[in-house]
Protein backbone atom coordinates (compact mmCIF):
# COMPACT_ATOMS: atom_id res chain seq x y z
CA UNK A 1 0.00 0.00 0.00
CA UNK A 2 2.62 2.49 0.87
CA UNK A 3 4.96 1.35 -1.87
CA UNK A 4 1.72 2.62 -4.04
CA UNK A 5 1.78 6.14 -2.51
CA UNK A 6 5.47 6.17 -3.03
CA UNK A 7 5.59 5.98 -6.56
CA UNK A 8 2.26 7.64 -7.15
CA UNK A 9 4.37 10.70 -5.42
CA UNK A 10 7.67 9.87 -7.53
CA UNK A 11 5.69 9.69 -10.51
CA UNK A 12 3.51 12.75 -10.06
CA UNK A 13 3.89 15.33 -12.90
CA UNK A 14 5.55 17.61 -10.79
CA UNK A 15 5.48 20.54 -13.33
CA UNK A 16 2.18 22.41 -13.73
CA UNK A 17 3.29 25.02 -16.24
CA UNK A 18 5.66 27.18 -14.64
CA UNK A 19 4.19 30.90 -13.68
CA UNK A 20 4.24 33.08 -16.84
CA UNK A 21 3.45 30.62 -18.84
CA UNK A 22 0.43 28.57 -19.81
CA UNK A 23 0.28 25.42 -21.73
CA UNK A 24 3.84 23.25 -21.58
CA UNK A 25 4.16 24.43 -25.17
CA UNK A 26 5.09 28.48 -24.12
CA UNK A 27 6.94 27.11 -20.97
CA UNK A 28 10.10 29.67 -21.17
CA UNK A 29 12.87 28.28 -22.91
CA UNK A 30 16.61 28.70 -22.20
CA UNK A 31 18.11 31.45 -23.65
CA UNK A 32 20.41 30.41 -26.73
CA UNK A 33 22.30 33.83 -27.11
CA UNK A 34 23.91 36.43 -25.03
CA UNK A 35 21.95 38.95 -25.82
CA UNK A 36 18.83 36.61 -24.34
CA UNK A 37 17.22 39.31 -21.67
CA UNK A 38 18.17 37.13 -18.35
CA UNK A 39 15.67 34.85 -16.97
CA UNK A 40 13.86 36.51 -13.54
CA UNK A 41 12.77 35.52 -10.58
CA UNK A 42 9.55 36.19 -10.59
CA UNK A 43 7.18 36.52 -7.21
CA UNK A 44 4.23 33.48 -8.93
CA UNK A 45 8.16 31.50 -9.42
CA UNK A 46 8.67 31.72 -5.79
CA UNK A 47 5.54 30.90 -5.29
CA UNK A 48 5.56 27.64 -7.40
CA UNK A 49 8.77 26.50 -5.39
CA UNK A 50 7.44 26.69 -1.90
CA UNK A 51 4.00 25.00 -3.19
CA UNK A 52 5.79 22.52 -4.58
CA UNK A 53 7.87 22.28 -1.32
CA UNK A 54 4.78 22.00 0.69
CA UNK A 55 3.52 19.03 -1.34
CA UNK A 56 6.53 17.05 -0.74
CA UNK A 57 8.51 17.44 -3.48
CA UNK A 58 12.38 17.32 -2.94
CA UNK A 59 14.70 20.46 -3.69
CA UNK A 60 16.28 17.81 -7.29
CA UNK A 61 12.93 17.11 -8.25
CA UNK A 62 11.86 21.01 -8.43
CA UNK A 63 15.10 21.59 -9.66
CA UNK A 64 15.24 18.97 -12.46
CA UNK A 65 11.91 20.10 -13.51
CA UNK A 66 12.82 23.58 -14.00
CA UNK A 67 15.69 23.00 -16.25
CA UNK A 68 13.39 20.79 -18.24
CA UNK A 69 11.31 23.73 -18.88
CA UNK A 70 14.20 25.39 -19.92
CA UNK A 71 15.03 27.53 -17.36
CA UNK A 72 18.79 28.20 -16.87
CA UNK A 73 20.54 26.43 -13.93
CA UNK A 74 21.82 29.63 -12.32
CA UNK A 75 18.49 31.37 -12.03
CA UNK A 76 16.98 27.71 -11.22
CA UNK A 77 19.10 27.00 -8.37
CA UNK A 78 19.13 30.92 -6.76
CA UNK A 79 15.38 30.81 -7.00
CA UNK A 80 15.54 27.97 -5.39
CA UNK A 81 17.78 28.49 -2.30
CA UNK A 82 16.17 31.94 -2.19
CA UNK A 83 12.55 31.37 -2.21
CA UNK A 84 12.59 27.91 0.77
CA UNK A 85 15.28 30.04 2.79
CA UNK A 86 12.58 32.75 2.76
CA UNK A 87 10.03 30.53 3.45
CA UNK A 88 12.07 29.06 6.34
CA UNK A 89 12.15 32.21 7.99
CA UNK A 90 8.90 33.35 7.68
CA UNK A 91 7.65 30.12 9.00
CA UNK A 92 9.94 30.65 12.13
CA UNK A 93 9.48 34.39 12.48
CA UNK A 94 5.35 33.06 12.64
CA UNK A 95 6.58 30.43 14.97
CA UNK A 96 7.79 32.86 17.66
CA UNK A 97 6.74 36.31 16.93
CA UNK A 98 9.33 39.01 17.88
CA UNK A 99 9.17 42.83 17.40
CA UNK A 100 11.52 43.94 14.79
CA UNK A 101 13.16 46.90 16.39
CA UNK A 102 15.10 49.65 15.06
CA UNK A 103 19.03 49.21 14.57
CA UNK A 104 21.87 51.23 13.98
CA UNK A 105 22.25 52.18 10.19
CA UNK A 106 24.94 53.73 8.34
CA UNK A 107 24.02 56.49 6.18
CA UNK A 108 24.13 54.48 2.85
CA UNK A 109 21.58 56.81 0.60
CA UNK A 110 23.02 57.35 -2.88
CA UNK A 111 25.97 54.45 -2.50
CA UNK A 112 28.72 57.16 -1.49
CA UNK A 113 31.85 55.25 -1.28
CA UNK A 114 33.25 57.39 2.31
CA UNK A 115 31.15 58.43 5.22
CA UNK A 116 32.11 61.59 6.85
CA UNK A 117 32.62 60.65 10.82
CA UNK A 118 33.47 64.16 11.90
CA UNK A 119 36.74 63.85 12.37
CA UNK A 120 37.69 60.93 9.51
CA UNK A 121 36.25 60.33 6.44
CA UNK A 122 35.32 56.09 6.42
CA UNK A 123 35.61 54.35 3.45
CA UNK A 124 33.01 51.96 2.18
CA UNK A 125 33.94 48.69 0.86
CA UNK A 126 31.30 46.27 0.86
CA UNK A 127 27.57 46.21 1.77
CA UNK A 128 24.98 43.62 2.00
CA UNK A 129 21.52 43.40 2.75
CA UNK A 130 20.86 39.75 4.26
CA UNK A 131 22.24 39.43 6.44
CA UNK A 132 22.72 43.22 7.08
CA UNK A 133 26.61 43.60 6.98
CA UNK A 134 28.50 46.62 5.90
CA UNK A 135 32.70 47.09 5.57
CA UNK A 136 34.26 50.12 6.22
CA UNK A 137 37.98 50.84 5.43
CA UNK A 138 40.17 53.16 7.56
CA UNK A 139 37.76 53.44 10.22
CA UNK A 140 40.83 53.86 12.94
CA UNK A 141 44.68 55.14 11.74
CA UNK A 142 47.41 52.91 11.99
CA UNK A 143 48.20 55.20 15.69
CA UNK A 144 45.01 54.75 17.06
CA UNK A 145 45.23 50.99 16.40
CA UNK A 146 48.43 51.09 17.91
CA UNK A 147 47.52 53.30 21.15
CA UNK A 148 44.15 50.82 21.67
CA UNK A 149 46.63 47.38 21.63
CA UNK A 150 49.03 49.21 24.46
CA UNK A 151 46.58 50.39 26.54
CA UNK A 152 44.76 47.11 26.74
CA UNK A 153 47.66 44.46 26.53
CA UNK A 154 48.63 44.82 30.35
CA UNK A 155 44.71 44.43 31.40
CA UNK A 156 44.57 41.17 29.29
CA UNK A 157 42.32 38.17 30.79
CA UNK A 158 40.69 35.14 29.16
CA UNK A 159 37.73 35.63 27.42
CA UNK A 160 34.89 35.02 28.82
CA UNK A 161 31.17 34.90 27.84
CA UNK A 162 27.67 35.66 29.12
CA UNK A 163 26.35 32.45 30.66
CA UNK A 164 23.10 31.42 29.13
CA UNK A 165 21.51 30.32 32.34
CA UNK A 166 22.12 32.68 34.74
CA UNK A 167 23.30 35.50 32.82
CA UNK A 168 27.09 36.07 34.51
CA UNK A 169 29.85 34.95 32.76
CA UNK A 170 32.26 32.15 32.35
CA UNK A 171 34.80 30.87 30.37
CA UNK A 172 33.84 28.93 26.92
CA UNK A 173 36.09 26.54 24.93
CA UNK A 174 34.52 28.23 21.82
CA UNK A 175 36.32 31.32 22.74
CA UNK A 176 39.81 30.82 22.72
CA UNK A 177 41.02 34.20 22.96
CA UNK A 178 42.11 37.10 25.38
CA UNK A 179 40.67 39.73 25.95
CA UNK A 180 39.67 43.50 28.35
CA UNK A 181 37.14 46.24 27.86
CA UNK A 182 37.24 49.57 28.31
CA UNK A 183 34.77 51.72 30.14
CA UNK A 184 32.80 53.75 27.71
CA UNK A 185 34.69 57.37 27.50
CA UNK A 186 37.43 56.30 29.66
CA UNK A 187 40.38 57.64 27.67
CA UNK A 188 40.37 60.62 25.46
CA UNK A 189 41.44 58.11 22.93
CA UNK A 190 38.42 55.71 23.66
CA UNK A 191 36.39 58.94 23.73
CA UNK A 192 37.16 60.06 20.18
CA UNK A 193 36.57 56.66 18.40
CA UNK A 194 33.28 56.39 20.16
CA UNK A 195 32.38 59.53 19.39
CA UNK A 196 33.52 58.48 15.26
CA UNK A 197 31.41 55.13 15.80
CA UNK A 198 27.95 56.99 16.90
CA UNK A 199 28.41 59.17 14.01
CA UNK A 200 29.26 56.56 11.41
CA UNK A 201 26.48 54.34 12.83
CA UNK A 202 23.83 56.92 13.24
CA UNK A 203 23.66 55.35 16.89
CA UNK A 204 23.31 57.29 20.39
CA UNK A 205 27.42 56.54 21.92
CA UNK A 206 25.35 56.04 25.25
CA UNK A 207 23.95 52.45 23.63
CA UNK A 208 27.14 51.40 23.44
CA UNK A 209 29.08 48.85 25.30
CA UNK A 210 32.36 49.89 26.67
CA UNK A 211 34.74 48.59 23.78
CA UNK A 212 36.17 45.55 24.35
CA UNK A 213 39.82 44.07 22.88
CA UNK A 214 40.46 40.77 21.87
CA UNK A 215 44.00 39.20 21.01
CA UNK A 216 43.68 36.04 19.39
CA UNK A 217 47.48 34.02 19.21
CA UNK A 218 47.85 30.63 16.58
CA UNK A 219 45.09 28.43 16.65
CA UNK A 220 42.96 30.78 18.57
CA UNK A 221 39.53 31.21 17.33
CA UNK A 222 36.11 32.10 18.24
CA UNK A 223 33.17 29.80 16.98
CA UNK A 224 30.05 30.99 14.71
CA UNK A 225 27.58 32.59 17.40
CA UNK A 226 25.19 35.14 17.44
CA UNK A 227 25.71 38.43 19.52
CA UNK A 228 21.88 38.82 20.40
CA UNK A 229 20.89 37.52 23.43
CA UNK A 230 18.61 34.43 22.71
CA UNK A 231 15.20 35.20 24.32
CA UNK A 232 15.10 31.76 24.97
CA UNK A 233 17.51 31.70 27.53
CA UNK A 234 17.35 32.06 31.55
CA UNK A 235 20.19 34.35 31.72
CA UNK A 236 18.73 36.89 29.45
CA UNK A 237 16.09 38.83 31.14
CA UNK A 238 19.15 39.84 33.36
CA UNK A 239 21.47 40.67 30.51
CA UNK A 240 19.10 42.86 28.84
CA UNK A 241 18.30 45.01 32.30
CA UNK A 242 21.22 47.39 30.93
CA UNK A 243 20.27 49.08 27.70
CA UNK A 244 17.76 46.15 26.29
CA UNK A 245 18.50 43.31 23.37
CA UNK A 246 22.27 44.06 21.24
CA UNK A 247 21.18 45.02 17.84
CA UNK A 248 24.91 45.45 16.14
CA UNK A 249 28.35 44.74 16.44
CA UNK A 250 31.37 46.78 14.46
CA UNK A 251 34.32 45.03 14.79
CA UNK A 252 37.63 47.07 14.20
CA UNK A 253 40.85 45.10 12.93
CA UNK A 254 43.66 46.36 15.12
CA UNK A 255 46.38 44.70 12.96
CA UNK A 256 46.55 42.27 10.11
CA UNK A 257 47.30 38.79 10.68
CA UNK A 258 49.76 36.65 9.04
CA UNK A 259 47.75 34.22 7.74
CA UNK A 260 43.96 33.94 8.61
CA UNK A 261 41.68 34.52 11.30
CA UNK A 262 38.78 36.31 8.90
CA UNK A 263 35.43 37.07 10.22
CA UNK A 264 33.32 34.63 8.66
CA UNK A 265 29.26 35.00 8.22
CA UNK A 266 28.64 31.18 7.10
CA UNK A 267 25.19 31.57 6.18
CA UNK A 268 26.20 34.29 3.78
CA UNK A 269 29.25 32.06 2.67
CA UNK A 270 31.34 35.25 3.34
CA UNK A 271 34.80 36.48 4.59
CA UNK A 272 35.88 39.22 5.84
CA UNK A 273 39.36 39.82 5.89
CA UNK A 274 41.45 41.82 8.83
CA UNK A 275 43.25 44.47 7.63
CA UNK A 276 44.35 47.40 10.19
CA UNK A 277 42.17 49.65 10.51
CA UNK A 278 39.15 48.52 8.44
CA UNK A 279 35.47 47.33 10.50
CA UNK A 280 32.79 44.96 9.69
CA UNK A 281 29.54 46.18 11.21
CA UNK A 282 26.38 43.84 11.41
CA UNK A 283 23.01 45.18 12.40
CA UNK A 284 20.12 42.37 13.42
CA UNK A 285 16.85 43.64 14.29
CA UNK A 286 15.36 41.00 15.86
CA UNK A 287 16.78 38.50 18.40
CA UNK A 288 16.46 35.25 15.75
CA UNK A 289 18.43 33.25 12.87
CA UNK A 290 16.70 34.77 10.27
CA UNK A 291 18.79 37.84 10.65
CA UNK A 292 21.51 35.70 9.19
CA UNK A 293 24.05 37.40 11.34
CA UNK A 294 25.72 33.87 12.46
CA UNK A 295 29.75 35.23 12.30
CA UNK A 296 32.75 33.40 13.69
CA UNK A 297 36.39 34.61 14.30
CA UNK A 298 37.70 32.11 12.28
CA UNK A 299 41.04 30.22 13.88
CA UNK A 300 44.39 32.56 13.13
CA UNK A 301 46.64 30.32 11.24
CA UNK A 302 50.09 32.47 11.64
CA UNK A 303 50.61 35.59 13.43
CA UNK A 304 48.50 37.37 15.87
CA UNK A 305 45.22 39.26 15.84
CA UNK A 306 43.97 41.86 17.43
CA UNK A 307 40.18 43.38 17.22
CA UNK A 308 38.20 45.75 18.98
CA UNK A 309 34.54 45.48 18.72
CA UNK A 310 31.71 47.48 20.00
CA UNK A 311 28.23 46.02 20.74
CA UNK A 312 25.66 48.15 20.00
CA UNK A 313 22.11 47.95 22.45
CA UNK A 314 19.02 49.20 22.15
CA UNK A 315 18.60 51.62 24.67
CA UNK A 316 21.22 53.17 26.99
CA UNK A 317 24.26 51.06 28.30
CA UNK A 318 24.54 52.00 32.07
O1 LIG B 1 37.07 37.80 15.81
C1 LIG B 1 36.18 38.09 15.02
O2 LIG B 1 36.45 38.34 13.83
C2 LIG B 1 34.76 38.13 15.46
C3 LIG B 1 34.61 38.62 16.86
C4 LIG B 1 33.20 38.49 17.38
O3 LIG B 1 32.40 37.79 16.87
C5 LIG B 1 32.79 39.26 18.56
O4 LIG B 1 33.64 39.94 19.16
O5 LIG B 1 31.60 39.19 18.90
FE1 LIG C 1 30.41 38.04 17.81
Amino acid sequence: MWLGTFLQAVDLPIAPPLPGTEPETTMPTRPETSASPAQAITPELRRWIVEQAQAGQSASVVLQSMLAAGWAEDVATQALATSLHDHLDELAAQARPLAVVPVPAPRLDGSPNRIDCGDRSVEVLLTMAHPRVVVFGNLLSPEECEALIAAAAPRMARSLTVATQTGGEEVNDDRTSHGMFFQRGESPLVQRIEERIASLLNWPIENGEGLQVLHYRPGAEYKPHYDYFDPAEPGTPTVIQRGGQRVGTLVMYLNTPEQGGGTTFPDAQIEVAPQRGNAAFFSYERPTPSTRTLHGGAPVLAGDKWIATKWLREREFK
